[in-house]
């Protein structure tokens, strides 16, 4: 026996303290694991409303930038795995890059600060570009850190236990996801909240740096966790770069075939065979079983091209529908709860009732097959998320097309007036009313004539503009205000007040007092009944208005407003709540949650079942590439692809994804299961090789020689 094959043997037969058959380090690792999926599920659940809200980008560029990220977290393993096998080895890795991990949570925390750039105190940051820069850093260190420790941490926690602990390593694996979804569902809960707080040091904001700078926390918490059970793990040698191992051997068989491309060499069975001359059969045999099975991932992207856009484009679709569950209030990132709350549901479920179920019925249900159903459930969420969308759309306003203009108008003066637009739409309005809804006009060049009292005024509206004419006690100096055009952010409500009254006002939630006759600016509060203090030195009065999600009103004030105690003050619906019920999108999460359990467990398990044991690392890097791809799909998608209508996009994502679930069907028809370790003892008996179970009888022989030696010592030892 080698050195190197007695050192290995030692290392796996290292007495490590155990607790009910279990190795105690792995304690560190799983709290790790947990804290750590709570640290990344914390900060990706609020970033895409941090793009869209904080750094104010469209939904296009906010769910592009947001899919980079999760591509980038899913490139990096493959450096990770590099790293740990040639280089620093697993424990070193995952010390190293969980600090730079922490560092990138910490710089994006301290990037959503927006007072360290609002200099002017209006709330909004003046340096955009500083914040930018900021949380692009810190995106990019937490994509290398969260990525370079994925295919160590699980692989560290299987190198603790002992050969003879293979049950105590399945339950370690389920209790390892059980982790993940665990933090992942603590944090989606918790983050959302933090975010919903209003924090700041000159004006309270959204919370963004509390939402992630828990997460950043968590992630040190990790770090700390880990490195606390320094001393009881079992640490394993780099063993030397397999991917690159690979890599190598198919670059070489690919120079080779192309070196004898002339019909005057003879064909070989598999074009990895042109390796012959360099590599062993051994090694050849493997990266065919490896190719055989990277193959069949090729059209596996797509499934995550649907599945990652639950943090993009459906949080983003919940932000317009309404969070009210009556006994709680749901914010629009927290409906990514669902996901894990249905896996840690449907995983045991699955496995204990549904596919043994399968099996007595005699139907077979492989896991190529379980693997295309799961593409098919993805699409139907899709297909689900369509229809909500069009429901969604049936309750937006209709917002004006670029060279439409839309008018609304409020009569602040004593009685009824008779409005008429451009000679031609005349509107009979009473007293502290509004026009009914917006009139929509195709020109910008308008003359508003005031029948009554024959007062007529040119306006020039804005192209694509929602504006307000305000008719004050003086009708003679009427003029006009800009409206908002799109939903308020975050399922906020806009809300304003047109001063009727005699005097100055000042009303709680607007940032100055309002001069008589004049409409304040927009100001957002939450979902809820909200009160509103309106006060003139000695005298003042309040109201209360609730608020459902995403709505916009004008509040008008009379001047009759102290002696009817406010009672008199009128709120015009300039844009209606959201209508549409979240819950409403469980069943799109429910159909991409089965998908998951039968494509994404499925997967992982059949990968490494289908990979010879030195090779399940190269496996588990691609796999995990297949995730990149399905992320840079929907970034080019939705820069490139630009539909008018969300639905339509949604439908776009189903359609491509049952085209590829049957490409992928027909692959799967063609692909034959193998056992690797037959496999790989039949070429190593070819090969003269010494088989599986004579390097076992090696290892017992060897452990008894140390064991033999040990005694010999301790008998010295006592005679000393
Ligand atoms: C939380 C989620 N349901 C989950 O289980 N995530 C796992 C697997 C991710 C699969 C690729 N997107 C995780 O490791 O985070």
């Amino acid at each position: 026996m080698t050195d190197e094959k007695m050192d290995e043997t030692k290392k796996k037969t290292k007495k490590t303290a155990e607790c009910c058959g279990f190795p105690v380090s792995i304690f560190f690792i799983v709290v790790n694991e947990f804290c750590e999926r709570f640290s990344y599920y914390g900060m990706r659940a609020v970033l895409v409303l941090y793009f869209r809200y904080f750094l104010l980008w469209d939904d296009d560029l906010a769910t592009s930038i947001y899919h980079a990220f999760v591509a980038l977290c899913y490139l990096t393993p493959i450096m990770g795995a590099i790293i740990a096998d040639s280089w620093l080895g697993k424990f070193k890795t995952i010390i190293y890059l969980s600090v730079v991990y922490a560092v990138g949570q910490v710089v994006m925390a301290v990037s959503t600060i927006h007072d360290i750039t609002d200099t002017d105190r209006d709330g909004t940051p003046n340096n955009f570009t500083l914040h930018i820069a900021l949380s692009m850093l810190g995106l990019i260190l937490i994509a290398l850190g969260t990525g370079g420790i994925k295919p160590c941490v699980a692989a560290f926690g299987g190198d603790q236990f002992q050969e003879h602990q293979s049950r105590q390593l399945n339950t370690f694996f389920s209790v390892f996801y059980l982790c993940i979804n665990g933090g992942s569902l603590l944090s989606t809960l918790i983050t959302p909240v933090l975010r919903a707080q209003e924090c700041g040091i000159h004006t309270q904001q959204q919370c963004y740096p509390l939402a992630f700078g828990v997460p950043a926390a968590l992630m040190v918490v990790s770090l700390v966790v880990f490195i606390s059970g320094s001393g009881m793990y079992v640490k394993t040698d780099p063993e030397g770069n397999i991917i690159w191992a690979v890599c190598k051997c198919i670059g070489f068989a690919i120079k080779n075939r192309f070196r004898h491309r002339s019909s005057a060499h003879p064909k070989r069975e598999h074009w990895m065979d042109w390796a012959n001359e360099k590599y062993d059969k051994l090694l050849i045999a493997q990266v065919k079983m490896v190719l055989k099975v990277l193959f069949l991932y090729i059209p596996l992207p797509m499934f995550w091209t649907l599945f990652d856009q639950k943090g993009s484009r459906w949080t983003l679709q919940a932000t317009t529908m309404s969070g009210d569950f009556r006994a709680f209030i749901l914010q629009p990132d927290q409906m990514q709860t669902v996901n894990p709350i249905l896996i840690l549901t449907m995983v045991p479920i699955m496995d204990r009732i549904i596919f043994p179920l399968i099996k007595k019925c005699g139907l077979d249900f492989s896991p190529l097959k379980r693997m295309t159903v799961g593409m098919l459930f993805a699409a139907m969420a899709f297909v689900c998320a369509a229809l909500v969308q069009i429901e969604i759309d049936k309750t937006l306003p209709d917002f004006p097309s670029s060279s439409e203009s839309q008018l609304k108008v409020v009569n602040m003066f004593n009685s009824s007036l008779n409005v008429t637009i451009s000679h031609k739409d005349t509107l009979l309005i009473d007293s502290l009313e509004s026009s009914a809804g917006y009139v929509t006009l195709d020109h910008q060049e308008i003359t508003v004539s005031l029948n009554s009292s024959g007062i007529t005024k040119n306006f020039s509206l804005i192209a694509g503009g929602r504006q307000t004419l305000i008719i004050p006690s003086d009708p003679s100096v009427m003029y006009l205000k800009e409206d908002i055009k799109s939903k308020p952010r975050e399922g906020r409500n806009a809300v304003r007040f047109v001063n009727g009254w005699t005097a100055v006002l000042n009303i709680t939630n607007l940032e100055s007092n309002l001069e008589p006759t004049v409409i304040s600016n927009y100001s957002l509060v939450a979902q809820g009944t909200r009160k509103f203090v309106l006060s003139n030195g000695a005298q003042s009065c309040e109201f209360s208005q609730t608020f459902g999600f995403g709505s916009s009103y004008t509040f008008l004030i009379p001047s009759t407003l102290f002696s009817t105690d406010c009672k008199s003050i009128k709120a015009v619906e300039d844009i209606q709540p959201n209508s549409v019920h979240m819950a409403l999108q469980i069943p799109q999460y429910f159909l991409i949650t089965t998908g998951e359990v039968l494509f994404s467990v499925t997967g992982l398990q059949f990968s490494y079942s289908q990979a010879p044991k030195n090779m399940k690392s190269v496996l588990q890097a691609g796999w995990l590439c297949t995730n990149a791809v399905g992320n840079i799909i929907v970034l080019i998608v939705a820069e490139l692809g630009k539909l008018p209508k969300q639905w339509a996009e949604y439908l776009l994502f189903a359609s491509l994804l049952v085209a590829v679930s049957v490409i992928f069907s027909v692959m799967a028809y063609f692909y034959t299961y193998i056992d690797p370790a037959e496999v790989e003892a039949q070429i190593r008996s070819e090969l003269g090789f010494e088989p599986e179970e004579e390097k076992k009888k090696e290892t017992l022989e060897m452990e008894d020689k140390d064991k033999d030696q040990q005694n010999e010592q301790e008998v010295k030892q006592t005679k000393i």
